[in-house]
Parts: structure tokens; C-alpha cells; sequence
């Protein structure tokens, strides 16, 4: 009954769905406020009929602006002349302060157009929610939205209509008429208690609110997850309990949990039970319960909202207070319940423990360019056996926003990302990282190349073995090392060549084969050059289609592991230096070989990586125009396959190495 509802056909439509341009709502993590004007993508969902995107979009955006408003009450700054003495600062200064610790993203995220705020006080996204609760045949919660949007609005007509529809409906119950917005009862006497300056009343209030705000939280958590282990026991950050919870299993849970959380933020009688209440009802106590001249259970109060917020300067400061007003011989400790509930907010005492578990146990693996996701997933209760299986799912899976809530220091390879994965990529075992090399990176191995055409091995600016459209040049990494010393090229270029396949290989080892090593089988810096004059009308591949460790037959359908074929080879990586030519696109194709199942454009520091055989044959479309470099490199799981700089050069002179070797200690280029 609700197609021409009036939520289709409401002028404030556009407003609310933000069909006209808007800013796009801030990054958010877990437990923090999300804008409440994060409407761009509930209008995409809505306007895709997605009515349960939507209505997840439309809850948590009601319980952002919910939060918005506690925030802003809570943070009034107390009226002048009253019982309080005035904030250090004054109002203007303390209540911004208490906006910025409440509301994260900062406060200024949280501004929204004068439409969008008007929408929000006439409960208009309650009419958009009715009719997603109405589609997705949720009728209980569909009638307590309309009724909540009918309170605010009795004159609209077309809401009365559809009241009066629902009402004769079988099925909807009286008590599905509920008021969502309605303040619970205690809650408001808490607020006005503590306006009133009866701190006593108002803690009971507040108490009685934070108890109800954490059995919501239990509920949650049970109803998610099962029992948890004992809160006291150290056990707990112990891997068998990561173990216990690992998995797909765990995705599950979190999915599960941020669903309930969002169902009793929106229940009638309760208070929003996000975890953000808690810390922000710890503030109100700790101020009541001193001002009721308890400064113990003010001081508890101050120790446990610290658990959630631990370098929250004006807590830290009244924490101060508090230990000199009790005397130096008295204990503060936070509250029992509200430990696991702090440490669960913040995750930051597990994030480290596993962080250092992470560091002792995963060793190499650990220090691998992925290695953020992979201590997100530590974070997230993935143990190193899980975190090896569900690598490649879950790195793109919900996790990454999920887990990303942990600050985490530098790292290596940081800023490395995955572009494309073998999903986008059509295929099997086919990736793409951006960010491998630094501009300044790739002009200094391009400064090398100019070796190459001049003294290079393999091809010494001859006519490509491929076309004669293009000429090659081709550097090993053996004869970069021999031009060094001689110093026919400057040895800082030849040891980055040598540090960036050094890093390619960690970062494909890690993502393809975390805990197996890979050995360099062989590397070289190629360049293809465009012949000018020689390419109009040009048919040919810079590069014929090929599979890397097999003859490909794509008539037969088949690739032939045998000699000629670099068999023993099991990972190609190509690590590109530049764009500036014309065509020379690496592309994937099925088995047939004519059939593009994905692209890559070369550009500086994007790294393409993919197994060596029949399941990626690929080719170079012809380069018309300029140069094309890039360093080539192949890697083997067969230790007797692996490339050495010493067993090729054995007129490397070590001397040079001195000194200079440090940052290649750990690599995998066997020197002398
Ligand atoms: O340079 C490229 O993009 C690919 C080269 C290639 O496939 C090869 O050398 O085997
Ligand atoms: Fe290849």
C-alpha cells in the first residue's frame, strides 16, 4: 500500500537522499559517531530499492544524529552564576573540548546542511524508514517508524492514511505504535536532576542508565557470540581464545553484534547502547559524584571513563585532582565491569598484546608489506593458521573497515596497496600493488637503463627478440653489480635495483605464499623502445601471448611444463617505471590466448604480480611510441633454481660490498 507513499513523493525527498551534490560523509571506524549526514549513500540505497542498505544506513545515521544531540546537551556548558564554578577556559572553550573528546570524526564532521537538519528534527528519515521496514517485510519496526514520524508530523495526511492501513493490518499488534524518539524515563531524570544541581538524584539516574546501557551491550554480545571467557583470567589474550573465535565464524559475529547494537539503539525505552554512551555517561558521573562530594566514586568513575578514552588530557587532569583531594595512600582503580568494555572500545591493550604476539610468532611473515592487514586481522582474533587461509578472502572482505579501527605505527613497505586482486582481475593468482617504488625511485632505475642500451647484456639495444618493431635493452641485476664496480653506473642505482626486487619478492612471497619462501630465479631492468618509422599499420605484440614456466598451446588448450620452458619458475612479478610511451599494456587472456580477461596500464612503482603458468597467459600490446621500462623478475620456490649474484660473478669484488651491504643483509641475493 505504500508505493505512493508519501515518503516517494515528500518535497523533502531530495533533500534527505542528497540528490544534489553533497561532501562526502567523513571515514568513520567502529564505535565512533558516523555523521548523521552520511545520506549520499542511503539515497543510492534507497533510490536501488537496497531497503536493507537503506534502512541500516537510515538507523545508524538516526542514532548518529541521537548521539549528536546527547553530545551537545551533555557538553552545555553550566549556566553562569550558578551553583558550578565556571570551567577552566570558559563555556565557549569547554564545551568545544567536550564536543571534540565525544565526537569523533571531529565535531565539524558532524555539520549538516540547514535541509538536512530540518529533515532530522521533523523525523523525516523515519518516513524513508517505515517504507525500507515495510519492504524488507519487517512489520513491527515498519509501524513503530511511521508512528514515530506521525507523533511529529499529526497534519500529514498521508501518513494518517497509512497509520490507519497498518492498523487494520493482521498481524501488527497495538504496542508496535511506539514513539522511538521518546526520552526513557530515567534518562530524563537524570538530565534534569543534574540541571537541577541534585547530584544525587542525578547519579542514581545516570547509574541506572549506565546499568541498562551495559546489559544492552551483554545482550549483544551473548545473543552474538556465546559466553565469554573469565574476564579475569590473562587467558584471555592468549591465541587459543583467538583460536575459539577465529574464522569465518568471527565475521559473523561482528556482523552480528553491529546489527543487535543498532536494533536497541533504536528499541523504544532505551537509551542509544552504543559503546560511546558509556564513556560519555562516566563524564557525567564523575561531575556529579564529586559535586554530591563523593570523591571516591567520582575518582572510579574518572579511572574507568579513562579506560575508554586513556589520554584524554582533562580526565588525566582531574585525575590528578582526585588522587591529591584522597590522599596519595588511596587506591583509584576503574570499574570491574567496565574493563573488558574499555579494552573492547579501544582494543588498544589487545591490539599490542597481539601485535607483540604477532612480532614474536609470525617472524618474516610478519614483516611483510601486507602486514598492516595482517595485524588487522591479529587484531580481529585471527590466529596466524586463519590469517594464512583467509588472506586473500578477507583482505577485500569486510574486515578491513571492520578491523580498521587500531592506529598503528610504521611499517614496512607502508603505503603499498592492492590495486587489483585476482577478483577484478578475471582470474587466478593475478595481482596489482601500487606505490612499490617513489617517483625519485623510478627516475634513478631509469638512469640505469641508459646502461643497458649502452653496455647491457642479452640484447644490447638490438632489435627486439619479439618484434622488429622495437628495440630492447635488457640489464641483469649481475651486470648492473659488474658496472658498479667498475663504475660505469653509479653503485647507489645498482643496489636500489637490487633493493627493489629485493622488496618485490617480500611482497609477493607474502601475498602468495606467506611462510614459503621464494627465491629470485632470475631479474632483469627491460626496456622497449618504439623504432620510429616502423609503426604504421603494426599488427604485432610488443610481447606474444606466453605463459611464464610452460609452452603454451592454446589450439590444445594446454601448456607444456617442459624444457624450453622456464619450468621451475612459479611467481612472475613486472615492476613498471614509467607511462610516458604510447601503448605497451600488459593483458591477461583464457587459455585460447585471443580472449582479454584483464589489463594493466604500466605506471611508476605499480608492481603486477601473478603465478608463473597456465592459468595466466598474457602478452605486451605493441609499444608505438617512446620507451617502456620495467625491471622483469621471476621467482622460485626450488632453492636450486635460486639466482645468485656469486655463482654468476665470480669476478664480483666483495670490497665494494662493505659498509654498503646493510640494507641487503636480509635479502635474498646471495653474495659472496
Ligand atoms: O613487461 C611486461 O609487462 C611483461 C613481460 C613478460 O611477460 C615477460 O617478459 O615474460
Ligand atoms: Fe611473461
Amino acid at each position: 500500500p505504500f508505493c505512493s507513499s508519501s515518503a516517494f513523493s515528500s518535497p523533502s525527498l531530495a533533500s534527505l537522499l542528497c540528490l544534489s551534490p553533497r561532501r562526502r560523509p567523513g571515514r568513520t571506524s567502529p564505535g565512533r559517531l558516523v555523521p548523521f549526514d552520511c545520506c549520499t549513500r542511503t539515497g543510492a540505497a534507497y533510490l536501488a530499492r537496497d531497503w536493507a542498505r537503506a534502512a541500516e544506513l537510515l538507523q545508524r545515521a538516526l542514532h548518529s544524529y541521537a548521539g549528536l544531540r546527547a553530545a551537545r546537551r551533555a557538553c552545555a556548558p553550566p549556566a553562569p552564576g550558578g551553583a558550578l564554578p565556571f570551567p577552566r577556559g570558559g563555556p565557549g572553550r569547554w564545551e568545544a573540548a567536550c564536543l571534540g573528546r565525544r565526537l569523533r570524526p571531529a565535531p565539524s564532521a558532524h555539520r549538516a546542511s540547514s535541509a538536512v537538519r530540518r529533515d532530522f528534527e521533523r523525523r523525516e528519515p523515519y518516513n524513508y524508514l517505515q517504507v525500507a521496514f515495510f519492504k524488507l517485510k519487517k512489520l513491527d519496526q515498519a509501524v513503530s517508524a511511521a508512528h514515530t514520524f506521525f507523533v511529529a508530523n499529526p497534519q500529514h495526511l498521508q501518513m494518517r492514511e497509512d497509520i490507519e492501513k497498518y492498523r487494520r493490518m493482521s498481524g501488527v499488534k497495538s504496542d508496535s505504535f511506539r514513539d522511538l524518539e521518546a526520552t526513557p524515563h530515567w534518562v530524563r531524570a537524570g538530565v534534569q536532576h543534574y540541571d537541577a544541581d541534585e547530584y544525587l538524584q542525578a547519579v542514581a539516574s545516570l547509574e541506572e542508565s549506565l546499568t541498562e546501557a551495559l546489559s544492552a551491550l551483554e545482550e549483544c554480545r551473548a545473543l552474538c557470540e556465546g559466553p565469554w571467557e573469565d574476564e579475569d583470567e590473562e587467558e584471555q589474550m592468549q591465541p587459543g581464545l583467538y583460536e575459539a573465535i577465529a574464522g569465518t565464524h568471527y565475521i559473523q559475529v561482528l556482523k552480528c553484534r553491529q546489527q543487535c547494537v543498532l536494533e536497541i539503539a533504536t528499541k523504544p525505552g532505551r537509551i542509544s547502547a552504543t559503546e560511546d554512551f558509556i564513556p560519555s555517561h562516566l563524564d557525567l558521573l564523575q561531575f556529579a559524584y564529586s559535586q554530591a562530594g563523593n570523591q571516591t566514586l567520582a575518582a572510579e568513575c574518572a579511572a574507568s571513563y579513562l579506560l575508554f578514552y586513556p589520554t584524554d588530557e582533562p580526565m588525566l587532569e582531574k585525575m590528578k585532582q582526585y588522587h591529591t583531594e584522597l590522599g596519595e595512600g588511596a587506591a583509584v582503580t576503574a570499574r570491574q565491569v567496565l574493563i573488558t568494555r574499555g579494552l573492547y572500545f579501544l582494543r588498544s591493550l589487545m591490539e599490542k598484546k597481539l601485535i607483540y604476539y604477532a612480532v614474536e610468532h609470525l617472524g618474516e611473515t610478519f614483516n611483510d608489506p601486507v602486514s598492516n592487514s595482517i595485524i588487522l586481522l591479529f587484531c580481529c582474533g585471527f590466529t596466524k593458521t586463519v590469517v594464512r587461509i583467509h588472506f586473500r578472502i578477507v583482505l577485500q572482505s569486510l574486515l578491513m573497515p571492520v578491523c580498521a579501527c587500531f592506529s598503528i605505527g610504521p611499517l614496512p613497505f607502508e603505503g603499498i596497496a592492492v590495486t587489483m586482486d585476482s577478483q577484478q582481475m578475471n582470474g587466478t593468482q593475478r595481482v596489482v600493488f601500487d606505490r612499490v617504488l617513489t617517483e625519485s625511485e623510478c627516475k634513478d632505475l631509469l638512469r640505469l637503463t641508459k646502461a643497458a642500451g649502452e653496455a647491457g647484456d642479452g640484447y644490447r639495444a638490438r632489435r627486439s627478440p619479439h618484434t622488429p618493431h622495437e628495440r630492447f635493452e635488457g640489464l641483469t641485476v649481475l651486470k648492473a653489480v659488474q658496472l658498479a664496480q667498475n663504475g660505469d653506473v653509479e653503485w647507489r642505482d645498482a643496489k636500489l635495483l637490487l633493493q627493489a626486487s629485493e622488496k618485490s619478492r617480500k611482497i609477493i612471497e607474502s601475498y602468495f605464499a606467506p611462510g614459503k619462501k621464494l627465491h629470485f630465479s632470475f631479474t632483469h631492468l627491460v626496456c622497449r623502445t618504439a623504432v620510429d618509422g616502423e609503426q604504421e599499420g603494426r599488427m604485432d605484440l610488443s610481447h606474444p601471448v606466453h605463459a611464464d614456466n610452460c609452452l603454451l598451446d592454446p589450439e590444445g588448450q594446454e601448456c607444456w611444463k617442459e624444457p624450453p620452458a622456464y619450468v621451475y619458475r612459479d611467481y612472475s612479478g613486472i615492476l613498471y617505471l614509467n607511462d610516458d610511451f604510447q601503448g605497451g599494456g600488459l593483458f591477461f587472456t583464457e587459455m585460447d590466448s585471443v580472449t582479454v580477461t584483464a589489463e594493466v596500464r604500466p605506471k611508476c612503482g605499480r608492481l603486477v604480480a601473478f603465478s608463473s603458468g597456465k592459468e595466466n597467459p598474457h602478452g605486451v600490446w605493441a609499444v608505438s611510441r617512446g620507451r617502456r621500462c620495467a625491471v622483469a623478475l621471476w621467482y622460485t620456490h626450488s632453492q636450486e633454481h635460486a639466482e645468485q649474484v656469486k655463482g654468476r660473478a665470480g669476478e664480483i669484488n666483495t670490497s665494494t660490498f662493505k659498509g654498503d651491504q646493510i640494507p641487503l643483509r636480509n635479502s635474498f641475493w646471495v653474495f659472496p
